[in-house]
């Protein structure tokens, strides 16, 4: 058996593998990264991408009718197989060169195949051919194996061979109708995107709303506009069973308060949430439990391993499930492994380069139906949980001088939540049209925890939307 040593192996090949990776390598130490299938991970080919891709046209064009003039000059709908064509250009066809030469250009090595811990600071990795090769780690082994998603136990359901966002967002056509199970982020996009591009759509949701995470209102907002372009939205929807009828057709039976129902589609979705990816990766042969969520620190340490050298970044670890938070761990756990690799203590002290300290308080998320929700920081309920005397803020986007210009109509909600005591914000949601891209200003505020008296300082320029930062705090009172 081929046998490779490194000073750092990282298992996963995602988005957050490759940053772990990156900064190991700028640390100066030598790496390997494992990849089971395509490096750029589930976010670059089934997830974050192609669903973007999948929205944006139907952003754009609800941008254009929202204003008069515009409006006039878009008398078509969505082009749909534009719209499909267009994504499989962000996918590149689903083979990874690019990232591979990139990965080549930054002095990384590619080992192709399945990682599997064998033993302390041993993988094995076997390729699509049985061939095994060993890599041992002088310093650090990273997992960054992703997650997966969660079929609940529902019968009938795995027969039906129901869509996961996989097949979700690389589906060829268009399904004449879809019914989704789950309420969560997948769910409102998914929906969202198969909707403008013209399937009928029915959400089972089952609890009392949307987006349930995130401040009430942003689920209601969403729900609204669902309902106003057509899409079918019930909640409080339990499902019993589903079964696929020889013409392909899935019927799906659901109890709400008022009684039985079902549904008949051409296509069913699962979007009823994802659990890290521990599965096979050998996790008790370095003495963890494999049905046990592994605990980390704030610089993604495996806690329980001897000798220190296991972490396990981004969504393997649970904290947050995003992209740009399993980057911004992979910085945070690379420069700690290079630092203690040179002899450093590299202390993960909360705010220090090596602690992912906004995982806990400053996460920012944009949900990118229409219209947007995008938040960051403490809902306030919450807020009020963790034992804080908080404030809610909340002011009308719709009534915002740049939003009257930015659409006609603009329907759109602000609230920020204020620790009272510190007088600093604590979390922010905004929902509205183009909201993502002011969520950032948010998140300034809250990792940097500025007080209120200086953030009044912070002049949002006339006529943007981000005027709403002035309404929000004249509304408490500056
Ligand atoms: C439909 C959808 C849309 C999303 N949209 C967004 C969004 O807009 N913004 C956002 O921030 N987040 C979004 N997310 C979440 C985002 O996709 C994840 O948070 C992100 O992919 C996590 O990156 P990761 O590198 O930790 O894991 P992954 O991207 O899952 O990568 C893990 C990699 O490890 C490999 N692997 C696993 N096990 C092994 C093994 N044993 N050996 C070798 N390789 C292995 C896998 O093949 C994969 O390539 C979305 C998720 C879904 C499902
Ligand atoms: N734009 C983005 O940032 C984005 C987009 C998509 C996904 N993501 C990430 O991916 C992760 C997974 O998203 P998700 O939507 O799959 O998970 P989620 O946890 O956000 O939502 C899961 C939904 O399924 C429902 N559910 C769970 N079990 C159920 C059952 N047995 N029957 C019926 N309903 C059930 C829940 O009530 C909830 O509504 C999220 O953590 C999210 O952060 C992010």
């Amino acid at each position: 058996m081929d046998e490779r040593a490194y000073d750092v192996v990282v298992v996963g090949a995602g988005p957050t593998g490759e940053n772990v990776a990156d900064r190991v390598k700028r640390g100066g130490l030598s790496v390997a990264v494992v990849e089971k299938e395509l490096v750029g991970g589930e976010c670059s080919y089934w997830a974050c991408i192609p669903s973007k891709a999948l929205l944006r046209p139907a952003a754009a064009l609800d941008a254009a009718r929202g204003v008069a003039g515009a409006r006039q000059a878009v008398t078509g709908v969505l082009d749909a197989g534009e719209v499909l064509r267009r994504r499989d250009g962000f996918v590149s066809g689903r083979v990874d060169t690019g990232q591979v030469d990139w990965l080549r250009g930054a002095g990384i090595d590619l080992v192709r195949g399945r990682g599997r811990l064998t033993g302390p600071r041993r993988v094995e990795v076997e390729d699509p051919t049985g061939a095994r090769t060993v890599l041992t780690a002088r310093h650090a082994v990273a997992l960054c194996t992703g997650s997966v998603p969660v079929l609940p136990d529902i019968a009938g359901l795995a027969e039906t061979r129901p869509w996961t966002s996989r097949e979700a967002t690389e589906a060829e056509k268009v399904p004449e109708s879809l019914v989704v199970i789950g309420g969560g982020v997948v769910a409102c996009e998914l929906a969202w995107a198969w909707r403008s591009l013209g399937a009928r759509v029915r959400l089972l949701v089952r609890g009392e709303r949307l987006l349930a995470r995130n401040e009430p209102f942003a689920g209601e907002h969403v729900r609204r506009a669902m309902e106003e372009a057509g899409l079918d939205v019930v909640t409080r929807a339990e499902v019993r069973e589903a079964v696929r009828d020889d013409a392909g057709q899935v019927t799906v039976g659901y109890t709400t308060p008022e009684g039985e129902a079902s549904v008949t589609a051409a296509q069913l979705l699962v979007a009823t949430g994802r659990r890290p990816a521990t599965g096979g990766v050998g996790l008790e042969t370095v003495g963890l439990d494999p049905s046990a969520p592994i605990e980390v620190g704030d610089d993604c340490r495996v806690d329980g391993v001897e000798g220190g050298w296991l972490y396990a970044v981004g969504d393997v670890n649970g904290r947050a499930l995003l992209t740009h938070m399993g980057k911004y761990q992979a910085r945070a756990c690379g420069d700690a492994i290079a630092a203690r690799a040179r002899g450093e203590a590299a202390d993960p002290a909360p705010w220090s380069r090596w602690s992912a300290t906004a995982d806990h308080r400053a996460v920012p998320q944009v949900v990118f139906t229409e219209p947007e929700v995008a938040a960051v920081g403490l809902t306030e309920e919450a807020a009020r949980a963790a034992g804080m005397d908080v404030r809610a803020v909340d002011y009308d986007l719709g009534s915002v001088a740049g939003a009257t210009l930015y659409a006609d109509g603009y329907r759109g909600h602000a609230r920020m939540v204020v620790d009272e005591r510190r007088r600093v914000v604590v979390g922010c949601t905004l929902v509205g049209p183009g909201v993502g891209e002011l969520i950032h200003a948010a998140t300034v505020a809250v990792v940097g925890e500025v007080p209120l008296e200086r953030l009044w300082h912070a002049v949002p320029s006339f006529p943007t939307v981000s005027e709403v930062w002035l309404r929000l705090l004249e509304t408490y009172g500056l």
